[in-house]
């Protein structure tokens, strides 16, 4: 098993990485108030891992109520999320019960933001089953659900007690949901640490098999990086924007589309092409740069051009983006392979004709 911390204070937890960590209900105990949680998951994860969980903490003496949710990101709204606060109120769940998440990122940040919200704040726990889950979203507190009008628009940052990765579930995830974890792996390379966008140049075959020494160090190098920006800049005032490379692009796609179309993995590896597309335009990268971000995107089996939306109309979306400020468009663009950077100073011709570029 890897160990990491998230160093935030009273509010640090720790980040267990390995096979087999669903059982260990040791590794749970210490992080719960009272022995009583309410585990939230989905209609696909459930028959597969709820049981286990469940065996485990019962038969520490835990008292185990669930919630299954409806599976999908078309979901992540909020008549989910009042299934989860009806289930709590309906178990007579405490402020002091611990809500666990066992999914992906959409039951995690369905199940974070309700923790934020039941009683004014719950304990929680993330145990994320998807590769993009444990990579990303179950690190770092981003809480929300969906609007028809942009993703992730009504939420909180609220963060977990502890993050449990067992990396041997992630033998059932689909090779298409794998593939879209991926894509947030090479973000960081992309964003912030060439020497693992080389491990990956290197390694990717051995990911896509579900080597599981090559899953379990992109896991921990992940979040690694995840979590040196989360613990330098908690709640996005500068640095932490930079893990939205591609995601401004991207969520116009997965709201254009309609959300579940495409994978959150897929539209930001479309995404960031388009990104660095641009970041191409202002001079910044190279050709040899984007044919590289490309291959690897391609290699994994990622999308690297978005659907034909209507450049206005991704532009009109793209005006949602939490990251505009007086209206306006600030984006995560390259300055170079292994360096992110915001920049809110790009022209509207340029973006567009980046978009134009990157759409088939
Ligand atoms: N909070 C954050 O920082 C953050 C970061 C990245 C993404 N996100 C959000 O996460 C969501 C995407 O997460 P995701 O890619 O995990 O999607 P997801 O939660 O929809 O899971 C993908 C699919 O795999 C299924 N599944 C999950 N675990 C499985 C397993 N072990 N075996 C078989 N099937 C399994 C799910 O039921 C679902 O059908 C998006 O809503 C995105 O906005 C949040
Ligand atoms: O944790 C972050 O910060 C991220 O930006 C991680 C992203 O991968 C993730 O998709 C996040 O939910 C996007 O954030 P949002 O604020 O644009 O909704
Ligand atoms: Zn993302």
């Amino acid at each position: 098993m890897r160990t990491l911390n998230v160093a935030l204070g009273e509010r640090s937890y720790p980040i267990h990485i390995g096979p087999s960590l669903l059982e260990r209900a040791d590794l749970i105990l210490p992080h719960l108030k009272t022995r009583r949680v309410a585990i939230v998951t989905n209609d696909v994860v459930g028959p597969l891992y709820l049981a286990r969980l469940q065996q485990a903490l019962q038969s520490q003496g835990v008292d185990v109520a669930s919630v299954v949710l409806p599976d999908g990101e078309a979901n992540k709204d909020w008549p989910t999320l009042n299934l989860i606060f009806d289930a709590l109120l309906g178990g007579r769940c405490e402020r002091s019960t611990t809500l666990i998440a066992l999914g992906g990122g959409v039951v995690g940040d369905m199940g974070g933001f309700a923790a934020a919200c039941y009683q004014r704040g719950m304990p929680f726990i993330q145990i994320p089953t998807t590769l993009l889950a444990q990579v990303d979203s179950s690190v770092g507190g981003k809480t929300a659900i969906n609007h028809p009008l942009g993703k992730n628009m009504i939420g909180a940052f609220y963060q977990p007690k502890l993050v449990l990765a067992d990396t041997g579930v992630l033998d059932t995830l689909p090779p298409r949901e794998l593939a879209a974890g991926v894509a947030e792996v090479i973000k960081y390379g992309l964003i912030r640490d060439l020497p693992f966008l080389e491990w990956l140049e290197a390694n990717l075959d051995a990911l896509l098999v579900r080597d599981p020494e090559a899953l379990a160090f992109a896991i921990e190098r992940s979040c690694a990086n995840k979590a040196e920006v989360v613990v330098a800049d908690e709640t996005e005032q500068g640095e932490r924007a930079l893990l939205n490379l591609g995601h401004t692009f991207g969520h116009a796609i997965e709201t254009g589309m309609g959300y579940g179309q495409w994978l959150h993995g897929e539209a930001v590896a479309a995404g960031t092409m388009m990104a660095a597309e641009l970041s191409r335009r202002l001079g910044w990268l190279t050709d040899a740069d984007v044919v590289r971000a490309e291959t690897l995107f391609l290699r994994a089996g990622l999308p690297v051009h978005g659907p034909v939306l209507g450049v206005e109309r991704y532009l009109e979306l793209m005006s949602h983006d939490k990251k505009v400020e007086a209206g306006r468009l600030r984006l995560v663009l390259l300055r170079e392979l292994g360096r992110a950077l915001m920049w809110g100073e790009a022209s509207e011709g340029d973006i567009s004709a980046a978009i134009e570029a990157r759409c088939r």
